[in-house]
């Protein structure tokens, strides 16, 4: 059997507010994910979800528990392998795009794949385009953020998380800032993508259209996670 893209086991995370007293934010979540396979975590506001996406991303690091990513282990590795691990296993997804607006969409895609790999240019800029087409936007490849829509911004922040071949994406609110029908299309070329590379998807969403488009949806209760729904989604 092929190693899950993403397993993690009894994550826990707290913080100790400044009263002394300790606040628990993720309570022993165990999750896999195989390769192309896609969940939603849902939940209400404050239940953690940002907080186990931090964790999940290699942004913050767990009290206790363990995460394998890509078939790797993260436990016990220095901040520089943390890094590496975080550049070349995950693909990140906000809600904001995060694209840089003085580079054009080519170097924004791009920008992943210039760090922390010994890839030489002709390489990254055959994954660039690669990507770039894949979103439907070759022939913006020149265009900087603010000469794009809303749904080229996100769709150009899809081929940046993509271009390196992650074994997980990790996406935040990725529709939020989108109307319904671009957030559609928007999600379509998210998923497809994902699922063309062999990518785990891991979308954080408050939108049950979203959440029913996945394979799975998981809900966050006060730090705690339960599987809503396995079979896969109709259409
Ligand atoms: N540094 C911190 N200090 C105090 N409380 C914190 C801190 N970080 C997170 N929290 C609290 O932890 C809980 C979980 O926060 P988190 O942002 O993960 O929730 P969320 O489910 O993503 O919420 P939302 O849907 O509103 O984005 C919240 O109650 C939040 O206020």
């Amino acid at each position: 059997m092929n190693a899950a893209a993403l397993h993690a086991e009894r994550l826990h995370k707290s913080i100790v507010l400044a009263s002394g007293e300790r606040l628990p934010l993720v309570r022993g979540v165990s999750l896999s994910l195989a390769a192309g396979e896609s969940a939603a975590v849902v939940g209400r506001s404050g239940s953690g979800k940002s907080t186990l996406l931090a964790l999940l991303g290699l942004l913050s690091p767990a009290d206790s528990g363990a995460l394998r990513l890509g078939g790797r282990d993260t436990a016990r590795l220095s901040d520089r392998q943390l890094s590496e691990v975080r550049g070349r296993e995950i693909g990140f997804v906000f809600q904001n795009y995060s694209l840089l607006p003085h580079l054009t969409a080519a170097e924004n895609v791009a920008m992943p794949l210039t760090q922390g790999r010994r890839l030489g240019r002709a390489e990254i800029r055959r994954r660039t385009a690669a990507a770039l087409a894949e979103v439907g936007l070759a022939d913006r490849a020149d265009s900087r953020p603010r000469q794009l829509s809303g749904g080229e911004q996100q769709r150009t922040a899809i081929a940046r998380a993509l271009a390196g071949s992650p074994s997980v994406v990790l996406a935040d609110e990725p529709t939020g800032a989108l109307d319904v029908g671009t957030a559609e299309q928007v999600l379509t070329v998210l998923l497809e993508s994902a699922r063309s590379r062999g990518a785990a998807l891991l979308v954080v969403t408050h939108d049950l259209a979203v959440a029913e488009r996945m394979d799975r949806v998981l809900r966050l209760d006060r730090g705690a996670l339960v599987e809503e729904r396995q079979e896969a989604p109709c259409g």
